[in-house]
């Protein structure tokens, strides 16, 4: 069984080892789960996750409880079926949806999974970040996935549902060196209906509309919810990408702030000459270990370092260079950005490269 250190990430480091183990088919155990944060060990999104890849594989699984800091996974072949994982909490449902998505590479029949959980919360990819920017991109490169939201989930409350629909999918090469002209920016804007009569979701749309530059649509919602919440979400589409920027509504915080600190987001990007968002180059890693990739970063961020280090771990050939000289900085090393990513929002430079970063991957994983 592979052992891997998870001491330097966060949940991220283990929903990925459990992923990449039921690619490769390798039982891997993580010790030293989430070792830097405040609340060491799994937490229920966690389990969550790790559920789901068991479900998928007919996984064994050791130690996959709340708080436990060592988890073993011994994944059998990909198959398909369905699935219903219940987080429990305001954990974040789209990041259960991110575990298994690269698992369509090995699918022979559809899978379906339903997730329940928080749709729009902190430290997690939005509802709309995942279907609007991430699933399109991803299905431009052949990845078979869709989604539906039966309801949202914001915190505290959570009691979100969302259903992945995954297909047997043949994945292509992630070449997205460059962003290409802007095509336009979309504007996604929903509240909870509890919000309804503050205006609050046309506020965050009209303040990030007038704000962002050129056209897009703009939808505006009010969505059932347990708990009162609003979320915006920026697309912006490129000749040759997407990316997305967004901000969570607070209680305290006005609509206008919301939409301000997700076009600053844009706007930080747009600044770069990045080819995707900070938080899709983590999150392309699986993709490009088993088609191959090459993109640019916005900066060195803790996510991208140890997610790069992981799949080295797996055999996998990743380089990160900064982009300005193309001199070679650091093959994923683990030895920075560590400590609690969870101060900041695992956007955070480790301070020592600053400016993008080439992202290559060479395809990598063997069954
Ligand atoms: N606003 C956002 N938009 C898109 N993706 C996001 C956003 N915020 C965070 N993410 C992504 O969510 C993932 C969070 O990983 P992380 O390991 O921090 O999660 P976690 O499971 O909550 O664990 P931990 O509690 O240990 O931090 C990363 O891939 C990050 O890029």
């Amino acid at each position: 069984m592979r052992s891997i250190s998870g001491a330097r990430g966060g949940g991220q480091l283990v929903r990925s080892a459990a992923a990449f183990a039921c690619l490769t088919g390798e039982a891997v155990a993580v010790t030293d789960v989430r070792a830097a944060r405040e609340t060491p060990g799994l937490k229920r999104q966690h389990v969550a996750a790790l559920d789901a890849l068991a479900a998928i594989t007919d996984a064994d699984l050791d130690g996959a409880r709340v708080g436990s800091e060592r988890v073993a996974i011994d994944p059998g072949p990909v198959a398909g079926g369905d699935a219903r994982v219940e987080i429990g909490t305001a954990g974040s449902v789209p990041l259960v949806v991110d575990a298994v998505l690269p698992l369509a590479a090995r699918l022979d029949d559809p899978f379906r999974l339903t997730v329940t959980g928080g749709t729009d919360v902190r430290w997690a990819p939005p509802l709309d970040y995942l279907r609007c920017v991430k699933l399109p991109l991803l299905r431009a490169h052949g990845l078979d996935a869709s989604l539906t939201c039966e309801r949202r989930g914001f915190y505290p409350a959570g009691g979100g549902a969302v259903t992945l629909t995954l297909r047997p999918s043949d994945l292509d090469s992630l070449s997205l060196s460059a962003r290409g002209a802007r095509r336009g920016i979309d504007v996604r804007s929903v509240a909870s209906e509890s919000l309804a009569d503050a205006d609050v979701a046309e506020r965050q749309a009209d303040a990030a509309r007038d704000a962002l530059p050129g056209d897009g649509e703009t939808s505006v919602a009010y969505v059932p919810a347990d708990s009162p919440g609003s979320v915006v979400t920026l697309v912006a589409r490129y000749a040759g990408v997407r990316a997305g920027f967004s901000a969570l509504g607070e209680r305290g915080k006005p609509a206008d702030d919301v939409a301000r600190e997700a076009v600053a987001a844009f706007e930080a990007f747009e600044a770069t000459a990045a080819s995707v968002d900070t938080h899709l180059a983590d999150q392309l890693l699986p993709f490009a270990a088993l088609a191959g990739g090459e993109y640019v970063a916005p900066e060195r961020t803790a996510h991208l370092e140890t997610h790069a280090a992981l799949l080295e771990t797996f055999g996998v050939d990743v380089t990160l260079a900064n982009d300005a000289d193309g001199e070679t900085k650091g093959r994923g090393d683990t030895t920075k950005g560590e400590g609690d990513a969870r101060a900041g929002d695992g956007t955070e430079s480790d301070g020592d490269t600053d400016g993008p970063v080439r992202v290559r991957v060479a395809p990598g994983f063997s069954r």
